[in-house]
């Protein structure tokens, strides 16, 4: 039997009640859309409900079980037949700003205990999804020990131009703008530098970049809990710190000392990302855990933050990295592989964020879902904080 609005409420009215019941959202985001005011008005044109969705980001995976979970709540009501999903991507602006940095809503910081488990990749990854979706991103290289997101970017011009007040201008890549400790010191130079030093660069990185107006600057820190992360912490309204590990207990170690690192200075952490989580043989198709398995999952539910997904060990995200003139952009085309190739002139560089249209590409395999999938988890946290939501009690994946 269906469902009837009650004698003084509109149909448009029974439509949210539904998707409020329905707690819409909290399979892929850890939140349901109407805790983080997913949800705009319903208009119903004939029998069809027109739900405008406002997601953090769209991710293909999340769009698709959004639109599921919202016929199901309406499908039972009487006088609807069917529902439009209009999407459009929101960043909530906290209104908080630092004189370093007045144009940027959000800092989100990209850290890990240990080197080498994927930060960097994942860092670039997630910006540049974040930037596909609509968003204006920039990424801040602050690794000072190896600074290679612009690698992974397809950087190759590593001088950044100047304005004429003497700030630097980014460089562009994939849709995101890019500012490197490496742009400062060389590549190659071997920095084994002290707190003070450290810190004079990081402002400079942090004051004297012209970045104009970005929704999330993501700060890629090099591994550890040094001076660089208590710089940036001190320096920054970080929203929230996303900590990548492997799965094996050594990594996890050092990861937990990053999360407490961070708990200290009271930047809420956003989750957790497990890199290098069991490879699929592309021979007999079955998972292997190379380096052991659930660590990150551990961990996430000693701090109680939610796992922002699984990344799977892929040889191919290492192998173009080494390719000898790769037609893309090294390491970047990889774990990006399929990603949305959106045209980004000037003109729509301009546009507001929620410029449509956001179609999805199909394909791109298990490591770049993997990859959307943490970035449009990473925004819903973000959202989250702003809005004040509880946090989740469990991590799905
Ligand atoms: N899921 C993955 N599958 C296969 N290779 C990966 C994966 N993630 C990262 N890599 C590779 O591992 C190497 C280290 O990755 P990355 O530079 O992102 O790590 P990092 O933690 O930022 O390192 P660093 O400590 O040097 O800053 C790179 O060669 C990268 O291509």
């Amino acid at each position: 039997m269906g469902t009837t609005p009650s004698d003084d409420e509109s149909l448009a009215a029974c439509v949210e009640r539904a998707l409020a019941d329905a707690h819409i959202g909290r399979d892929g985001l850890f939140y349901a859309l109407d805790e983080l005011d997913g949800f705009g008005r319903v208009r119903v044109d004939g029998r069809t409900a027109i739900v405008p969705v406002t997601l953090p980001l769209p991710a293909r995976d999340v769009r698709t079980v959004v639109e599921r979970d919202v016929r199901e709540a309406v499908g039972a009501i009487d006088g609807i037949d069917a529902v439009t999903c209009r999407f459009e991507p929101r960043v909530p602006d906290p209104g908080v700003r630092v004189e370093l940095l007045p144009d940027v809503k959000h800092v989100i910081a990209v850290a890990s205990g240990k080197g080498g488990v994927g930060k960097s990749t994942v860092a670039t990854n997630v910006a540049v999804a974040l930037a596909d979706a609509g968003a204006s991103v920039g990424v801040l290289d602050a690794d000072v020990y190896g600074p290679n997101a612009p690698q992974l970017l397809g950087v190759g011009e590593r001088t950044p131009t100047a304005t004429l007040d003497d700030r630097m201008v980014p460089r562009e890549a994939h849709g995101v703008s890019v500012m490197s400790m490496g742009f400062i010191v060389g590549e190659d130079d071997p920095v084994i530098w002290r707190g003070p030093v450290v810190d004079g660069f990081l402002t400079q990185l942090f004051g004297d970049v012209e970045w104009g107006p970005l929704d999330y600057l993501v700060v890629d820190l090099p591994p550890g809990t040094g001076d660089v992360q208590l710089s940036l912490v001190q320096h920054l309204p970080v929203t929230g710190a996303v900590v990548v590990t492997t799965p094996q207990a050594v990594a996890v170690d050092d990861a937990r000392r990053g999360l407490e690192g961070f708990a200290r200075y009271d930047v809420p952490i956003l989750g957790i990302v497990e890199n290098m989580a069991g490879f699929r043989c592309p021979d007999c198709g079955s998972v292997h855990d190379l380096f052991d398995a659930g660590g990150g999952d551990r961990l996430a539910e000693a701090f109680e933050v939610p796992v922002l997904g699984h990344i799977p060990l892929d040889p191919a995200v290492g192998e173009l990295e080494r390719g000898e003139d790769p037609p893309d952009p090294p390491g970047v085309s990889v774990p990006l592989l399929g990603r949305l190739q959106l045209p980004r002139t000037e003109a729509e560089r301009e546009r507001p964020t929620s410029a449509e249209p956001m179609a999805l590409r199909e394909d791109g395999g298990e490591t770049r879902r993997a990859l959307e999938l943490v970035a449009t988890r990473t925004a819903a946290r973000v959202n989250a904080l702003v809005t004040d939501s509880t946090p989740p009690d469990s991590s799905p994946d």
